[in-house]
């Protein structure tokens, strides 16, 4: 029987990215952390939408909570998640930094107050190596201003063209790409002769690191079920 004095083993499941090797240098800072490649108390996976079923497999057939980091997953990808989310606790963010999780919650209150006469459009710029846009981040923060309108996310992306005019209600992402930037996010509230914008900057994908390290350590011990970052600072 574990304590809670020892160190919550991590699993990467994909070790060598950027994010694996970050996760890793968190552990080596954090005596509350340590790695153990086959038998982790939880799986933490940054990896790619390709290997999403694989992570879920390991996780299932060791019967231990994962940590979904990777993004550009889709529909069907969300099917997955919560099909394993009956037997074993998942928690899905697209970005661990306490801030955006915090970032997320403001928005969602703002687009709440002020209603859908303030358009809204969310910036955001990546490192050179990013395979996917709008990043997940941009799209969460998309479903959280959707969430405080009460509506279903419609996104417009990719704006390109003429007779464009905006569609009313719809949710416009741009993306930038360059660089090492780690992560840029600003969401745009345009309203009638004034604008509010909401931004969050990561200025090193340690943040996202030892979010992920605060989330994993969340989901050890909990039920089945489907948890969010929110979850996570709900209960700091
Ligand atoms: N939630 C968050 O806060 C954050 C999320 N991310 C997301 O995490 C993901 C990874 O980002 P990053 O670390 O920068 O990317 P990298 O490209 O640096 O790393 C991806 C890793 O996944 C592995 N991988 C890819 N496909 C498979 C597969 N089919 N089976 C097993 N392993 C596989 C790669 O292995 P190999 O090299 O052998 O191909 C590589 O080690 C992305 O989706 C990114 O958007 C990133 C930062 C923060
Ligand atoms: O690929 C990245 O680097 C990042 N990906 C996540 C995303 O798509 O939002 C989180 C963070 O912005 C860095």
């Amino acid at each position: 029987m574990r304590t809670d004095e020892q160190p919550t083993r991590i699993s990467l499941f994909a070790p060598n990215g950027r994010m694996g090797r970050a996760i890793a240098t968190a552990v080596a800072d954090d005596p509350g952390f340590e790695i153990d490649a086959d038998h982790g108390d939880v799986i933490v996976d940054f990896s790619a939408p390709s290997a999403l079923q694989a992570s879920l497999d390991r996780a299932l057939a060791a019967a231990v909570p994962i940590l979904v980091g990777t993004t550009g997953l889709d529909d069907f990808a969300s099917r997955r998640i919560s099909a394993a989310a009956k037997d074993i606790a998942v928690l899905r963010a697209a970005n661990t930094s306490l801030g955006v999780a915090l970032l997320s919650d403001l928005v969602e209150r703002a687009a709440s107050v002020l209603g859908p006469e303030w358009d809204i459009e969310i910036l955001e710029m990546h490192h050179r190596q990013k395979t996917d846009a709008p990043s997940g981040t941009a799209l969460a923060l998309g479903d959280a201003a959707a969430r405080g309108r009460g509506t279903k996310l419609n996104a417009e992306r990719g704006r390109k063209g003429t007779n464009l005019k905006r569609e009313e209600g719809a949710i416009g992402f741009a993306s930038l790409r360059g660089g090492t930037v780690a992560g840029d996010h600003d969401v745009i509230f345009a309203g009638p002769e004034e604008r509010l914008i909401l931004s969050h900057r990561a200025e090193n994908r340690m943040i996202f690191a030892r979010g992920a390290l605060a989330a994993a350590k969340f989901l050890v011990g909990k039920p089945a079920g489907i948890y969010s970052m929110r979850d996570v600072i709900d209960a700091l």
